[in-house]
């Protein structure tokens, strides 16, 4: 049997850093979100006890440092599971972008499996799985829109942002995460995001207030060591996308727009010198 998974970006709309945790963690608090750009991810039954894993594209692992390879094993150890899979992931998530593509994907990988195998494994427990594969990964269990506190595994759902335009971009970079919460002094925050700004904006359906909530306390670090991203930004404000803030640890910027007649504009104009732009909807 071959079965069909879809695994969408994530991005954060609030990204706040309470303090460094003795376990090397960051204690955060986002609001996080899917938007409509999704990896998609083919799993066929094997009756060798094997997991391989292929993919269009050049760039990622495709071997035991492939997030959803990771998955896979997790299940199959937890699960005792004998047979094998083949995975097949056709990556359109820029890769090592702030988006969570690999997270996500892992997340896709445990829900397919688990139909797959007939596992009956509960959301709840999938999520617990998928925070031993890394932080964003309970998030992209179940999707939607969350508050996420703790390293990130810990989740409270909330409603959908009001429905708009969602544009991505991404500099021609590769941003390290580690390396971008490593560099982040967390006593020294001049500035922490309103989480309970975005929350009630939220809450409220007002795109105007939610886009003036925007905050990532990752993105002063990122910026100061990748002035392209800064230049992005700066970019796609003057280019009137109604908010504007980048995604995670970077180093893609996120635009939204509330007019779809806006939105070519903000997509053409970025075009003109960034390759990876992508126009696309909010999930909701
Ligand atoms: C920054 C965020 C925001 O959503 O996303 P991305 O930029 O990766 O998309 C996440 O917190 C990233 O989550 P994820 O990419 O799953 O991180 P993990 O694999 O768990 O951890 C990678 C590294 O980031 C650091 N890390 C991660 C999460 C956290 N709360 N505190 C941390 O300090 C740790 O150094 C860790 O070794
Ligand atoms: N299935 C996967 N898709 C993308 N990247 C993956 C995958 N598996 C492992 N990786 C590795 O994970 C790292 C982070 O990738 P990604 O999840 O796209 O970034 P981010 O967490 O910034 O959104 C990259 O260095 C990449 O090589």
């Amino acid at each position: 049997m071959k079965i069909f998974e879809k695994a969408p970006a994530k991005i954060n709309l609030s990204l706040d850093v309470l303090h460094k945790r003795p376990d090397g963690y960051h204690e955060v608090e986002m609001v996080m979100t899917m938007v409509d750009l999704a990896d998609r991810i083919e799993m066929q039954e094997m009756a060798r006890d094997t997991i391989i894993i292929s993919s269009q594209a050049g760039y990622i692992p495709l071997d035991e440092k492939n997030l959803a390879f990771q998955a896979a094993r997790l299940i199959k150890d937890r699960y005792d599971v004998k047979q094998g899979v083949y995975i097949h992931l056709d990556k359109r998530i820029p890769v090592a972008a702030g988006l969570a593509g690999g997270s996500s994907d892992a997340a896709a990988t445990l829900r397919g499996l688990n139909r797959l195998w007939n596992l009956n494994i509960s959301n709840e427990e999938l999520q617990i799985l998928g925070a031993e594969l890394g932080s964003d990964v309970p998030f992209c269990v179940t999707g939607g829109t969350a508050l996420a506190t703790g390293r990130g595994e810990k989740l409270e759902p909330i409603s959908a942002p009001p429905q708009c335009w969602v544009v991505l971009a991404k500099p021609p970079i590769n941003v390290s995460t580690s390396e971008i919460y490593g560099k982040l002094n967390a006593r020294g925050i001049k500035q922490h995001p309103s989480t309970a700004g975005v929350l009630s904006a939220i809450r409220d359906k007002q795109f105007d207030r939610l886009c003036d909530n925007l905050g990532n306390v990752l993105e002063g670090v990122t910026l100061d060591l990748y002035p392209e991203v800064r230049h992005l930004k700066e970019c796609m404000q003057r280019l009137g996308a109604d908010g504007v803030l980048m995604s995670g640890s970077g180093p893609t910027v996120f635009g939204l727009v509330s007019k779809e007649a806006k939105v070519a504009r903000i997509y053409n104009g970025l075009r003109g010198f960034c390759k990876d732009v992508y126009a696309v909807r909010m999930l909701t």
